[in-house]
């Protein structure tokens, strides 16, 4: 069983427009609500792929229930505390060319009860020995930025590995402490962690190596339409997908994380399998989350110790060749 924790999670709204025109009336063709929030999608992924997996995660108000509601119709067991904020939604605009624009709000404040309930939740399925706790997303207002490191501190009570896929100041607290056996940064969150830019494989592969020095674990380190990487203290893997017209990006992160975790193969086919449902979630509309039939991992190239002073933008074009194949 893996066990996600979503602190912030959403009712992810889509709106499928032709443009986005600031200051006009747009009409939309396609409007969808899914169960929105990393950790929440982490085990819609998995539970579509037939895996064992419990959501925990806080729920008030109205859009609490319809998220509620939402997490039954997608089959997922989850544990919800109830608080009295209301849940939030995130609103996504989907154009037609493929842009994806998120307007993700804050997230209602938890007291310090409710963020203390959070907890206990999530300690009383981690006494069930999962695979790994995975902790995903922002924090709601009135959650400590250490939330993440309080997590893992009770995950390695009861010898749980935890992945942590989170942006900014939880971010910042969870990697200095290192809290994390996993980190699912992109390599904008990477970059903004360390305060520079990151151009070539090599600047990624040296940051990520720098934050697990802080005693962290592994990282996979997502590059959008570029791939991903998997970054260990001695090793590393950069694989890519064939191109993708892209549908909606929501979600994308978290398929791939899911893919990564799903079971215990050797590094570069997780990896492998990370690309694989990644690229399927951006073929797909709102946060809809793939499963086996949207996924293929036909035409994933995985290439070990790629060349560092490749410009990451050149990944897909250099590696994603038949020549590279063969070095993985
Ligand atoms: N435009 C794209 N075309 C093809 N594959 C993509 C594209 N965007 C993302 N992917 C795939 O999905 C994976 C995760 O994407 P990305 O790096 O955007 O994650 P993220 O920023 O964490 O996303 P999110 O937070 O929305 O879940 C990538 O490693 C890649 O395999
Ligand atoms: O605001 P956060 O917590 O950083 O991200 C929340 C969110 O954008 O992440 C998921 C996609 O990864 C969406 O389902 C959700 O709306």
């Amino acid at each position: 069983m893996i066990l996600t924790v979503t602190p912030n999670p959403s009712v992810d709204r889509t709106l499928e427009i032709d443009a986005y025109v600031r200051g006009a009336v747009l009409r939309i063709h396609t409007a969808m609500a899914h169960a929105g929030g990393k950790g929440v999608n982490v085990s819609r992924a998995l539970r579509n792929h037939g895996a064992q997996t419990v959501a925990v995660l806080p729920v008030g108000g109205a859009e609490g229930a319809q998220l509620t509601a939402l997490l039954g119709e997608h089959g997922i067991a989850a544990v919800t505390v109830p608080v009295a904020a209301v849940t939030r939604c995130n609103i996504t605009t989907a154009e037609a060319d493929g842009t994806t624009t998120q307007l993700n709000v804050a997230g209602a404040a938890l007291s310090e009860a409710e963020v203390a309930a959070l907890l206990r939740a999530a300690e009383s399925q981690l006494r069930h020995r999962p695979a790994w706790l995975v902790a995903g997303g922002s924090l709601p207002q009135g959650a400590p930025a250490d939330f993440y490191v309080r997590l893992s501190a009770l995950a390695r009570r009861y010898g749980v590995p935890i992945a942590v896929d989170t942006s900014g100041a939880p971010l910042v607290e969870t990697v200095r402490a290192g809290a994390a056996d996993l980190l699912k940064p992109n390599h904008h969150e990477l970059a903004e962690l360390l305060g520079r830019e990151l151009t070539t494989l090599g600047e990624v592969v040296d940051a990520t190596r720098e934050v697990l020095s802080w005693g962290n674990g592994a990282a996979l380190v997502t590059l959008g339409d570029c791939g991903a990487l998997l970054v260990e203290p001695e090793r590393v893997w950069w694989a890519g997908g064939p191109p993708v017209v892209p549908r909606s990006t929501v979600g994308a992160g978290d398929s791939a994380l899911a893919g990564y975790l799903f079971d215990d193969a050797a590094p570069e086919d997780r990896l492998r399998r990370a690309v694989a449902w990644g690229s399927a979630a951006v073929s797909l509309p709102g946060t809809t989350i793939p499963g086996p039939g949207d996924v293929s991992d036909d035409g994933v190239v995985v290439v070990a110790e790629p060349d560092p002073s490749l410009p990451v933008s050149d990944l897909p074009a250099k590696l994603g060749s038949g020549a590279a194949r063969s070095s993985a």
